[in-house]
């Protein structure tokens, strides 16, 4: 039988472990506050966006919510940066990908003051997770990790495949596996659009992680007996819906279900655990600005 993991469930439950924390924070007078800036008139960023704020107020944490016009001039989005740096009752700042073609997206990155950094793409963040001393873990991959332990898959000496190298994804959960820690010590391997006989590496892999923005371009015959599939792909497709859209993954779900062992769907798999660790990392940040020492889970 096929273990359906179920991101959902365990999202709730790290939300729930999470109130205690916050509890500690309170009781200091100290509300952990995020700030989301929206710069996109993309309905997936606005829809994503709108869950974290869900999400924040279901758990106690104070959400800041600043949407900037997308074709507003760039300084905009830097002047909104600095205030909220130096905004002392602001603990996190999240500012939505992709920003405008107009925007420098790695000047964004370095303006963010890396303590509320809570996405952990600042370079010294970056630096610090690479050097296996991370600040805050980038919240997909993180997610992963909890996912994957929630499930009972020992990382230790399997071979991971990761299939995509983006800042966001890819190269931390690689780096997250190799690392010589729990939820690490794999074998990795980084597959992305130049790999040649990527069905070959997947077949080998105890792990694969697909997370390029291809629908269902992983299927049962590129995996092996036994496997387990994490699929990061969210696309949205045309389809006859109240939506009007389907969401699809990067796995052929019906296919891969049938090889793996355990299998995260599309939606309700690695989606919610990406905004349980946002929130993670958000009451993280709140301690460490507040000096209150806390607890996490
Ligand atoms: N569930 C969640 O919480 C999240 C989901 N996502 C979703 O995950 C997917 C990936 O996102 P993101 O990492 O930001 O994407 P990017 O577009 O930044 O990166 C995609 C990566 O996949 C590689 N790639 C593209 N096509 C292929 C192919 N045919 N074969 C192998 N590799 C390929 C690219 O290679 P190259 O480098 O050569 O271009 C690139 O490294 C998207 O569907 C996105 O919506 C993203 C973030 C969070
Ligand atoms: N600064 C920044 N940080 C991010 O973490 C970030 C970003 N920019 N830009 C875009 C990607 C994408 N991402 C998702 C988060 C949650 C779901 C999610 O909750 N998905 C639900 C369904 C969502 C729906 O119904 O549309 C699920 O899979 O079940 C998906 C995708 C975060 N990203």
């Amino acid at each position: 039988m096929t273990d359906v993991i179920d991101g959902n469930a365990v999202a709730q439950g790290i939300r729930d472990d999470l109130r205690a924390s916050i509890d500690q924070l309170e009781a200091e007078d100290v509300t952990p506050t995020l700030a989301t800036v929206l710069m996109s008139d993309d309905p997936a960023s606005e829809t994503y966006v709108s869950m974290k704020q869900d999400d924040c107020e279901e758990v106690g944490i104070e959400a800041i919510d600043v949407e900037i016009d997308s074709d507003a001039p760039a300084e905009e989005l830097f002047e909104t940066i600095d205030e909220l740096n130096a905004d002392e009752n602001v603990d996190g700042i999240l500012v939505q990908m992709p920003v405008p073609e107009h925007v420098d997206k790695r000047a964004v990155l370095e303006v963010i003051d890396p303590e509320k950094d809570v996405d952990g793409f600042h370079p010294e963040n970056v630096g610090r997770l690479v050097a296996g001393n991370a600040r805050y873990k980038p919240c997909t991959p993180h997610g992963i990790q909890k996912l994957l332990a929630t499930a009972g898959v020992d990382t230790e000496g399997k071979d991971a495949v990761v299939v995509g190298r983006s800042d966001i994804v890819g190269k931390p959960m690689a780096n997250l596996f190799m690392q010589k820690a729990d939820g690490g010590n794999a074998t990795v391997t980084v597959c992305h659009s130049r790999t040649e006989n990527l069905a070959e590496k997947t077949r080998d892999a105890d792990i694969v992680v697909a997370a390029a923005g291809v629908p269902e371009m992983i299927d049962g015959s590129m995996l092996s007996e036994g496997v387990v599939v994490i699929d990061v792909g969210i696309n949205r497709v045309d389809a006859d819906t109240e939506k009007g859209y389907e969401l699809i993954g990067d796995v052929e779900y019906d296919s891969a279900k049938d090889k793996a062992s355990a299998i995260t769907p599309v939606p309700g798999g690695v989606g919610p655990m990406t905004r349980a660790m946002l929130l993670y990392n958000t009451v993280k940040a709140a301690g460490r600005q507040s000096g209150v020492d806390i607890e996490l889970p």
